[in-house]
Parts: C-alpha cells; sequence; structure tokens
C-alpha cells in the first residue's frame, strides 16, 4: 500500500508534530524517546505500531511486542492501535484489521512472563502448566507466606526476603547470584500451596530463558521490533528478563519521562533511560510540544517549573514565577469543607466537569474529607484502595475464581445476560454487603467489564478473556477510574497515574503529609522553622527527587488547574498535634503560591 497516503494521513492526525512524526518514521534500530507529560508519547507509540504494521515491516509469523507498566495501559494500548488502523488504511480493500492485530502482542511484563511460564514452564516444574489458577502474592510480607502455609526454613526465610530487597534497590549482582535459589524455594514450597509470588514470575522466566536457549532465540526471534512504554518504571528483574528477549538485530523503541519515575519505592531503576543510552547506543528524540496544557499557560509554566527543579534541583533556572492556587485553613476540619466548597463552586460553572481529590497516602485527614463530602451529599466515587489493601486483593481473587468457573470452565460468552450473572453471583458471594468500598469495587468491576464489552469491540474474544483474567490476577482493576461516570473521584496519586481530569485538588500539602516524614522531612538538612525552606543537597537530592516524581505527576493530572491546600493545625489520633509548615514543595523556586488564610463556617 502507499507510504505516502499513509504518511499524510498520520500527519493530520499529528497536527504536523513533526517530532512525533520523526518517532514514527524512524527507522533506527535503537530509539529512545523522552517527553514530559502529556506530550504524546502513547498517542506517538500508537501510531507507530500501526505505521509498522502497515508497512510490513513486521515479518510473517512474527510480532511486536509492546510492553508497559500498568495491564490496563498495555490493554487501552491495544484497543487503539485496533482502532487506528481503519482511519490508516483508508478504504484499501486489501488489507483487513483483523490481519493486522494479531501482528502486535501488547503486555504487561508479568502478563508476558506468565504466558511464557504457561507455555514451557513445566520444564521448570510441572504445576506452572496450571499458572493461571495459581495464587499471586508478594512474599516481602512474611504475613503472606503465614496466610497459606508456606513454611520457610530461617535462612530460606532471609534469602525470600533479600531478594524482595535487592529487586527494590536494584542490587543486580545479588539477584544474578540467588534467583536460582530463590526460584528453588518457589518450586519446592509455594508452588505445592497453590500460590506463586510477584517477583518469581519475572525470576522462573529469567531461568528458564538462561537454560534453554532454544526458547530463549525462538521469542528474540518471536519478537524482532520491542516496545516499552513507561520505560523509566522498569526494575531490574524486569530489566534482566527483556535483555534476554534482545539481540544485536531487535529493533528497539523505549518511551519515557525520567520525572514521572514514581516506583523507585519497589524498585523503578534509577537514570534507566541515561544507562540504556550508553549501553544500546540510542538514538534519542525529545517531544516537544504539550498538548494537555496546550492552552493552558498557569499550568504550562508550573509544569515546566517543577521540571527545572528536578533538571537542577540545587540552583533551578527559572525565568517566571508560577502563581498557584492555595488555601491555607485553621485545621483539618475546615480543610475538609473548604474542599467542599471548592467543589461547590466548580461545579456551579459546570456541573459536569470531572473532578479528582488525590492524596499522598491514607490517613486520618482524608476520613474527614470523606466524611464532609458524604455530610454535604457530593456524590463520589472511592478509589482509595491500595494494592496492598486485603479486601482489595481479595475481591480480585473472587473475581478471578468465578470468572473462571463461570465464563471459561462452562464456556459462556460474554454477553449482556452473562455479565449480569456473574456479577449477581459476586455479591453473593459478599452477601450483598454494601459498604463504601464494597460499592465501589462492584462500581468498578461492572463498568470495566462494560467497556470490555461496548469499546473493545474490535478485539477477539480470546484477547477479550486474556484482558480480564490478567486485570484480576495483577489486581488492576483501580485502573480504570477513568471509565467511571462519577465527576469527583477520591483516590492516591499512584493510583491517578496515566489518567487526567478537569481539576485536581491536592490536600495536606504539609511537612510531614507531603512529602512524608520518611521521604524528606525526617533528614538533618530540612530546616524546620516558620517556613519548611528545604535546601537540596547531594546527600538528600536522590530523596528530594523522588518525592519530586509523585508531585510532578499529581499536578500533570489537571488538564485544567489544580488546587493546593492544607492546615495549620493537624489531626492525628483525635489530638491536635503542634502547628505545622505549609509543604516545602509548595516553595520551591519558581512557585508563588497566591495564598488565602480560609475561614469556613461549618
Ligand atoms: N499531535 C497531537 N495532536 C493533538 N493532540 C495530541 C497530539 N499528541 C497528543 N495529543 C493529546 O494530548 C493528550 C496527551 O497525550 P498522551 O496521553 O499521548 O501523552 P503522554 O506523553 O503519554 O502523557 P503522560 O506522560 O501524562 O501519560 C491526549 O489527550 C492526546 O490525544
Amino acid at each position: 500500500m502507499n507510504n505516502k497516503l499513509i504518511i499524510d494521513k498520520l500527519l493530520e492526525l499529528h497536527n504536523g508534530d513533526q517530532k512525533q512524526l520523526d518517532v514514527i518514521l524512524s527507522d533506527t534500530n535503537r530509539l529512545i524517546v523522552e517527553a514530559p507529560a502529556g506530550y504524546g508519547k502513547t498517542k506517538t507509540l500508537i501510531s507507530k505500531i500501526a505505521y509498522l504494521i502497515l508497512t510490513k515491516q513486521v515479518p510473517v509469523n512474527k510480532k511486536i511486542l509492546a510492553l508497559t507498566f500498568s495491564v490496563n495501559a498495555a490493554y487501552n494500548m491495544k484497543n487503539e492501535v485496533v482502532n487506528i488502523l481503519p482511519t490508516l488504511l483508508l478504504n484499501n480493500e486489501n488489507l483487513k484489521t483483523s490481519d493486522m492485530e494479531g501482528k502486535v502482542y501488547v503486555s504487561n511484563f508479568h502478563g508476558l512472563c506468565r504466558r511464557i511460564l504457561k507455555k514451557y514452564g513445566y520444564l521448570l516444574s510441572k504445576e506452572l502448566k496450571n499458572i493461571d489458577q495459581l495464587i499471586n502474592i508478594d512474599d516481602s510480607s512474611e504475613n503472606n507466606l503465614n496466610k497459606f502455609n508456606i513454611n520457610l526454613l530461617e535462612d530460606e526465610k532471609k534469602l525470600v526476603k533479600d531478594i524482595s530487597i535487592a529487586s527494590k534497590e536494584y542490587k543486580e549482582k545479588y539477584i544474578k547470584e540467588n534467583y536460582l535459589q530463590y526460584n528453588n524455594i518457589i518450586k519446592t514450597k509455594y508452588i505445592e500451596k497453590g500460590v506463586i509470588s510477584y517477583n518469581s514470575i519475572i525470576t522462573l522466566t529469567i531461568e528458564l530463558l538462561n537454560k534453554y536457549k532454544n526458547i530463549r532465540s525462538f521469542y528474540t526471534k518471536f519478537f524482532p521490533i520491542i516496545i516499552i512504554d513507561e520505560f523509566q518504571d522498569t526494575n531490574i528483574l524486569n530489566w534482566t528478563f527483556i535483555q534476554l528477549l534482545i539481540n544485536k538485530e531487535s529493533k528497539l523503541v523505549f518511551l519515557g519521562d525520567s520525572l514521572q519515575r514514581i516506583y523507585g519505592f519497589i524498585g523503578a531503576i534509577p537514570n534507566l533511560i541515561d544507562l540504556t543510552l550508553e549501553l544500546f547506543d540510542m538514538e534519542y528524540i525529545a517531544l516537544e510540544k504539550n498538548y494537555r496544557f496546550e492552552n493552558n499557560d498557569e499550568m504550562l509554566l508550573l509544569e515546566k517549573n517543577i521540571r527545572e527543579n528536578a533538571k537542577k534541583p540545587i540552583n533551578p533556572s527559572i525565568k517566571k514565577d508560577s502563581n498557584v492556587n492555595f488555601k491555607l485553613y485553621k485545621n483539618q476540619i475546615d480543610e475538609a469543607f473548604g474542599i467542599v466548597n471548592q467543589i461547590r463552586e466548580l461545579q456551579s460553572k459546570n456541573i459536569k466537569c470531572k473532578i479528582a481529590i488525590l492524596v499522598k497516602q491514607r490517613g486520618p485527614n482524608i476520613n474527614l474529607i470523606l466524611e464532609a463530602l458524604k455530610y454535604n451529599d457530593i456524590k463520589f466515587f472511592f478509589g482509595l484502595f491500595t494494592d496492598e489493601d486485603q479486601r482489595y486483593i481479595r475481591f480480585h481473587e473472587t473475581c478471578l475464581n468465578k470468572f473462571y468457573s463461570i465464563f471459561i470452565e462452562e464456556n459462556r460468552n460474554l454477553s449482556k445476560k452473562n455479565i449480569e450473572f456473574y456479577l449477581n453471583e459476586i455479591k453473593k458471594e459478599y452477601n450483598n454487603v454494601s459498604d463504601a468500598m464494597n460499592n465501589s469495587l462492584f462500581k468498578l468491576l461492572h463498568s470495566f467489564l462494560e467497556k470490555i464489552v461496548n469499546e473493545f469491540k474490535g478485539l477477539q474474544n480470546s484477547d477479550k478473556y486474556r484482558i480480564i483474567m490478567d486485570t484480576f490476577m495483577n489486581k488492576s482493576l483501580r485502573q480504570n477510574l477513568d471509565i467511571l461516570d462519577d465527576n469527583v473521584i477520591v483516590t492516591t496519586v499512584h493510583g491517578a497515574k496515566g489518567l487526567e481530569w478537569d481539576y485536581v485538588i491536592l490536600p495536606d500539602m504539609e511537612k510531614n503529609q507531603f512529602p512524608n516524614y520518611n521521604g524528606l522531612c525526617n533528614r538533618n538538612n530540612c530546616i524546620f522553622g516558620d517556613y519548611c525552606i528545604f535546601s537540596v543537597n547531594e546527600n538528600n537530592e536522590v530523596e528530594f527527587l523522588e518525592e519530586l516524581s509523585v508531585f510532578y505527576v499529581a499536578v500533570t493530572r489537571a488538564k485544567k488547574e489544580v488546587f493546593f491546600t492544607a492546615s495549620q493545625r493537624s489531626f492525628v489520633r483525635e489530638d491536635f498535634q503542634p502547628e505545622t509548615n505549609i509543604s516545602c514543595l509548595l516553595r520551591l523556586p519558581g512557585i508563588n503560591i497566591k495564598q488565602t488564610n480560609e475561614t469556613v463556617s461549618v
């Protein structure tokens, strides 16, 4: 088919953005694309995949491997590739999109490893054939081991713990020297109890590919093109694994933003983009235009100034200050009611506007905010589950088991009737108990299944089943917050990654909260005083950048405006604490808080 026509269509779809086009059309074998939030990385990546397929750059019987960090992002990507293909095909009768969607395998790291183990894992342990039935646990917590009666000897316990620490602290040497021993523990003690750990899904795949060169060589050839989105979040296990699939001929495209590395605490490798540039002698393209804040000078300036602080933390070069909305309340009860007023004001201008209240972590203050929202009849979606939340984890296990028995074993299709039956069966498991958490989880599940049926129409049934089961296995329902019809959502910054709302409200902008105590505030270099003026130096720069990344991700979720709030007095365990200070993040160079002291009548 005529490449010129495709390129013209891509130019139109990308509004003539030459940098994005450079990425899409580039034929280099090694490419890194770096760009801040909202510069169109994902959009560009989708077009690149479509372009590679349409211009027949994916050999017969081979696939593009497109990996990302979250399951949801992976499947949205696949869906968008399927949707864009017909647009680019320009009614070319000879090419069918159904023939082409099979040319890309989209997944997250765990999904891909699980698939490889399902096929060939029996070479390491027979039971891995049934990997879908094994319960996935995080074995950094001894409680989880006890829960499944996994009895480890003292030295085994130590090894399990050290592997988890090594993966979080990117201790590559330790992992290379000890992962086989760790795998042996999994094979002999976990699997017989019907359990597998998240880390071992990767380490077992590493063992398999290292031991069986023919399998490794098969996958290396099967995936001649490897694309990784959100590359900055790759941890040492993922990185060790993916390098096994790369050979001299592999075409690599990695996209990311080093400032959005917010999974440092679970081991995302620092400076991975720089390391990889050197290691693979990659070509580098930076995208140049911010589309999320295209017509919003204030947000553009705020985003730019935060980045300047990340670029040169000690002496950032700031041309112009960004004025931000900040309200300081007497105490946290006032803050909660102040947030209610803020929402009312925004909704009075546009009742349908989308608002997110994002918190760094769950704490007493957010409960006050939830109470105030309820008291004032403001409808909201409760999305404060974390990946460690036992109820959240159990919900996914229930959904997976029921899905397996109803749709896989009984071979039912995803009809409206069957989905309704399935949802009712899940509710029955919960004795129809409806509290805030259950209601949210039911709603999330319902919306997620509706999305698969209505929006993912173009995908084959097998793909839809895989998306659903992968989502349950990865405990990823919360990554679907963006499809809810609720206008107000309360969630964590980590839960909001990759999503966007019209307005974002960030409460708790106080010392010990954001940044939190363990992150920065207990460091000697933080000068507590009337104001927390944080001075960055080489001893605290790493921690500073971790906090700044979370702050950056939180701020850039707002398309229109972000509102910061804080309280003078904090309300912890029903006791008032001494005066708090306003977060040092709000007094970074380049950020000017238009502070108003608010009093609220409750
Ligand atoms: N060339 C373009 N023309 C018009 N809109 C665009 C263009 N590129 C991106 N956009 C829009 O800008 C928004 C942000 O794009 P996208 O999500 O791809 O950015 P991103 O760099 O992946 O952001 P983040 O890092 O926050 O995930 C989307 O709504 C997208 O459709």
